[in-house]
């Protein structure tokens, strides 16, 4: 894909865990979206969530969770706040593909609005 950035595999071991953040960087050409692949079960622990709306994602190996990080405006979405929670018992791996938003012009057309 040519407006995302090269495919990011971390594993997190016991302990493991990333603390909350949004992805949008606040750039141009930011992080329209995240695509999260999953390529590992995790025994316990290892969620990704996003506690602004309550969301909770348990890894599942195959699995994948795709946002947008950004208001259709460009503006970035603080909804989109999220985190690893901490690995208790066994290992997890994911990838991350962060689409960008040139070329997505047609796939997800921009507004004025600063809710959309
Ligand atoms: O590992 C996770 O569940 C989230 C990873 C993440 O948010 C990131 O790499 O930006
Ligand atoms: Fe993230």
């Amino acid at each position: 894909m040519e407006t995302a950035e090269q495919l990011l595999v971390q594993n997190y071991g016991i302990g493991g865990r990333y603390e909350p953040h949004v992805d949008a960087l606040e750039i141009e050409n930011d992080r329209i979206a995240t695509f999260l692949i999953y390529m590992s079960d995790v025994e316990i622990g290892g969620a990704t969530v996003f506690p602004k709306v309550g969301v909770t994602v348990h890894p599942k190996k195959g699995s994948a969770v795709l946002w947008y990080n950004l208001h259709r405006n460009g503006e970035k979405n603080l909804n989109t706040k999220h985190a690893g929670c901490p690995v208790l018992m066994g290992n997890k791996w994911v990838a991350n593909k962060w689409i960008h938003e040139f070329g997505q012009e047609f796939r997800r057309p921009c507004s004025l609005s600063d809710w959309e």
